[in-house]
């Protein structure tokens, strides 16, 4: 008989709930799962996936269909775990430098580049089938006048050009110049020059870091394996509870010192960062590029809890080999057993959420709640797709129920809660989402300010109607910091402050905003730190955000992989001039297999994007495109068509890689290496939400096959490229002749600037130049595109043999 586990809130001791009623960990009761192999689970797709059967044809994007839970469980092979490997300091060097990194549109790994919000929203180009004509194949109309001069033009390097409604928007912006000047003042001035050589990273440096912490707990913790014991580590040791080795939550207490919350940032340094942001953005929206990441470490206490599902793992069905920790991992489920009406929250909060049909919390809510209402600081790590959103947004509007409303002649009412999110499209959800739990609190006001809409527009909106949760992107919100009457001093009223995709809002291309944003709040607020992915680097630096006894809680185990086991994760190396054809194939493939498909494509930059989506418009797909040069209506548009619709692909760069949550994407496509492996996973986890199931494949040329070393760890295997028949072939060849000649120039432009930003490809650059030739062979041009001076000298890519000047 399974052993039952103590209550969440003996977990949580020394800190507990004692105000709230205990939190059933019932809800981790979920039977063991493991991942079944694909010989037993998909005999006859097998020959599919490249598992000695080479000579296959047929691309199978089915995803995995587990047994179910009662059923008999199957090993999983198990997956080698990355070396460790240590960040350099040559690669913080890289880091530092990296200016190119911000030509793209989102950058490699090291990321600076979010692709994000405040972009200048002067997309342009075609709407490939109308919204609301579903069924509809084919480009259908035209919408958005502005043209690709506008990404040639030198984009006005002063403040106005990079920003949306006049000096908004630095987000997408600023990324960019912060990652390539952030740091060394000097290399700040010099940055355009010196980051153009040298700078890049490798895609595999993080995953090592992240390795390494990895085995480094599975020694701790995980390596007990079947061990009932519990173990305490005091003073800096491991404090475990709980048996077995299946699912659990891990909370950690931060062991580095913050140098008091705050930093005393030196206004006028910013500034002048700022405006520098502005310049290189220009440059970046020049050759259609668009964001990007990253990164940092460190080490601190952990209290782990093991759930009831490692009980099970343990002494239930597990494989008689005995679950390997990755195995363990997988026996995942998103939802505890934790109602919300165990929940000491407000009964109108309540009736929202049973209106919405949620019943039980998910995992991640269940292990934050009874942390976050007691007031403690938390950075909370829980897979995509798992009710993260919720999980910050509830006990936030606890807060402001319980504080005394503002009176009615006070003329700057406080912001109580401040939620920040990389990009306008989370932002936007997120408040959708707050507004849902808000429906029985007619007194509290939610609302979004995102860069490509009007700032006026914003200002008056919250003069007029002052709310008490205020959802942002960074750019946006310093705007209205900077500009907007009053402002500065509602944000004094902040009490709590929520950064949605953590990681990403505390690398270098955002570090700055958001110390800026930090310093603008009070220092006794509390603050919730959210993402799918924290690694090591970030954890270090989280001190600028969190208090120094906050909580590090993880629903994921350490030890196992990031991504979810019922996503079958697939990648398949081609030559690029097989590329467009095979994903032509794959996609017929996918459809013909799904009429309720809903693909998206992530490609590298905005302007590759749009090709792709023009491509496939011209193959007479159901096809629509998401990118930061798409203005700000449109990508609502689109946005909110896809998540609504069912025999659709998207495709998208990085501006739809996080948090956007598209219910039932039955299949992801990543299109060339990602930035990094955050990304990786993120875009990943746009399909297999809710628990559901997914397919994902990841599409490398052969030189960028390095980039699998960085996700070594999560299962993800080789795919035999599916045989393109030639009458295929053929169309593609036409559909690609028919592409508009200038998205083709900007897409090889872009496509040059991304690659030239990547260590291992961008270091060799008469090989970069190449290689971009080729690219532009299999766009089925004769000849690359001439490219400005200006921009290859940017690029340190002048006099660079193969290269076509302008
Ligand atoms: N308790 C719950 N029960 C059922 N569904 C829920 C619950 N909480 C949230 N959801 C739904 O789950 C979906 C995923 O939630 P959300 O977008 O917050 O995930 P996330 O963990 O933030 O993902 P990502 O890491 O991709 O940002 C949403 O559609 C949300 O409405």
């Amino acid at each position: 008989m399974p052993l039952r586990p103590p209550p969440l809130r003996s977990f949580l001791s020394p800190l507990p709930v004692s105000l709230y009623p205990p939190m059933s960990l019932n809800s981790i009761r979920q039977p063991y799962f493991s991942i079944p192999t694909f010989r037993r689970i998909f005999p006859l797709k097998l020959k599919y996936l490249g598992l000695g059967f080479p000579q296959t044809h047929k691309f199978s994007t089915s995803p995995f269909r587990p047994r179910s839970s009662s059923g008999p469980k199957y090993p999983r092979d198990v997956v080698p775990k990355a070396a460790p490997v240590s960040k350099s300091l040559a690669e913080d060097e890289d880091e530092l430098n990296n200016w190119v990194s911000g030509l793209r549109t989102s950058s490699f790994r090291s990321g600076v580049l979010t692709e994000d919000e405040e972009d200048s929203g002067r997309g342009r180009g075609k709407i490939r089938g109308s919204i609301g004509q579903m069924g509809k194949r084919g480009r259908d109309s035209n919408f958005g006048s502005e043209g690709i001069d506008e990404d040639k033009g030198l984009r006005k390097f002063g403040k106005k050009g990079f920003r949306d409604s006049g000096n908004s928007g630095a987000m997408s912006n600023s990324p960019r110049f912060e990652r390539k000047f952030g740091g060394e003042d000097d290399r700040k001035r010099d940055g355009v020059r010196e980051g153009v050589r040298g700078n890049e990273r490798d895609f595999g440096a993080r995953n090592g870091r992240d390795s390494s912490n990895t085995s480094k707990f599975v020694r701790r913790v995980g390596g007990e394996d079947g061990g009932r014991d519990m173990k305490k580590r005091v003073g800096g040791r491991d404090f475990v509870k709980g048996k077995g080795g299946g699912e659990k939550t891990v909370v950690k207490r931060a062991a580095f010192v913050s140098e008091d919350d705050d930093d005393d940032d030196d206004d006028d340094e910013i500034e002048t960062e700022h405006e520098k942001k502005k310049s290189v953005s220009g440059f970046l929206d020049l050759i259609g590029g668009e964001d990007s990441e990253e990164e940092s470490d460190e080490e601190d206490d952990e209290i782990v809890i093991k759930s009831r599902s490692s009980l099970f793992a343990n002494e239930g069905e597990k494989p008689s080999s005995g679950p390997s920790s990755s195995d363990r991992g997988d026996s995942e489920s998103y939802l505890s057993d934790t109602r919300f009406d165990q929940c000491a929250i407000s009964p109108l909060s309540l009736k929202a959420i049973k209106d919405v049909g949620y019943e039980k919390l998910t995992m991640v809510q269940a292990a934050t709640l009874p942390v976050i209402l007691k007031g403690k600081d938390v950075m909370a790590k829980a897979k995509t797709g798992t009710g993260k959103t919720v999980a910050f947004l509830l006990p936030s509007i606890e807060v402001v129920i319980n504080t005394p409303p503002a009176s009615r002649d006070q003329k700057r009412p406080p912001v109580l809660v401040l939620v920040i999110c990389p990009t306008r499209e989370l932002a936007s959800q997120a408040a959708t989402e707050a507004k849902t739990l808000l429906k029985y609190h007619p007194t509290i006001g939610v609302q979004v300010v995102i860069g490509g809409t009007r700032l006026a527009v914003e200002q008056k909106r919250m003069q007029a109607n002052p709310c008490q949760i205020l959802v942002a992107t960074p750019g946006r919100l310093r705007d209205h910091m900077e500009n907007t009457a009053g402002f500065a001093t509602r944000l004094m009223g902040v009490k709590v402050l929520v950064l949605d995709e953590a990681d990403h809002l505390l690398d270098m291309g955002f570090r700055k905003d958001i110390e800026k944003i930090i310093a603008a709040t009070p220092k006794q607020r509390q603050t919730l730190l959210f993402s799918a992915t924290v690694p090591d680097d970030v954890r270090q630096i989280s001190h600028i955000a969190l208090k120094r006894d906050h909580e590090f809680i993880s629903t994921v185990l350490e030890g196992s992989e990031e991504t979810h086991a019922k996503v079958r994760q697939m990648h398949l190396v081609a030559p690029l001039e097989n590329q467009f054809s095979l994903i032509y194939t794959i996609l017929k493939e996918h459809i013909a297999d799904d009429v309720n498909y809903k693909v998206l494509v992530f490609c590298t930059t905005a302007m590759v994007t749009r090709l792709v989506a023009d491509l496939l418009g011209e193959l007479n797909m159901n096809v629509r495109e998401i990118h930061s040069r798409k203005p700000q209506s449109y990508r609502t548009r689109v946005s909110d068509e896809f998540r609504k619709s069912k025999g659709i692909i998207l495709v998208t760069s990085d501006v739809s890689a996080r948090g956007v949550d598209y219910p039932d994407v039955s299949l992801v496509i990543q299109m060339g290496v990602p930035s990094g492996r955050e990304q990786y996973i993120h875009r990943l986890g746009r399909t297999g939400r809710k628990g559901k199931e997914g397919v994902g494949i990841l599409m490398l040329a052969p030189w960028e096959d390095i980039f699998l070393k960085s996700i070594k760890d999560l299962p993800i295997t080789k795919a035999t490229p599916p045989t393109v028949d030639p009458d295929m072939k053929k169309k593609v060849e036409r559909g690609l002749s028919n592409v508009d000649m200038k998205n083709k120039e900007a897409a090889y432009q872009a496509w040059l600037g991304y690659y030239n930003s990547n260590k291992s490809v961008g270091r060799d650059k008469i090989r970069l130049v190449e290689l971009a030739n080729e690219f532009s062979r299999s766009m089925g041009l004769d000849t690359p595109p001439a490219i400005s001076k200006l921009i290859l000298g940017k690029m340190g890519l002048k006099n660079v043999p193969g290269l076509r000047v302008k």
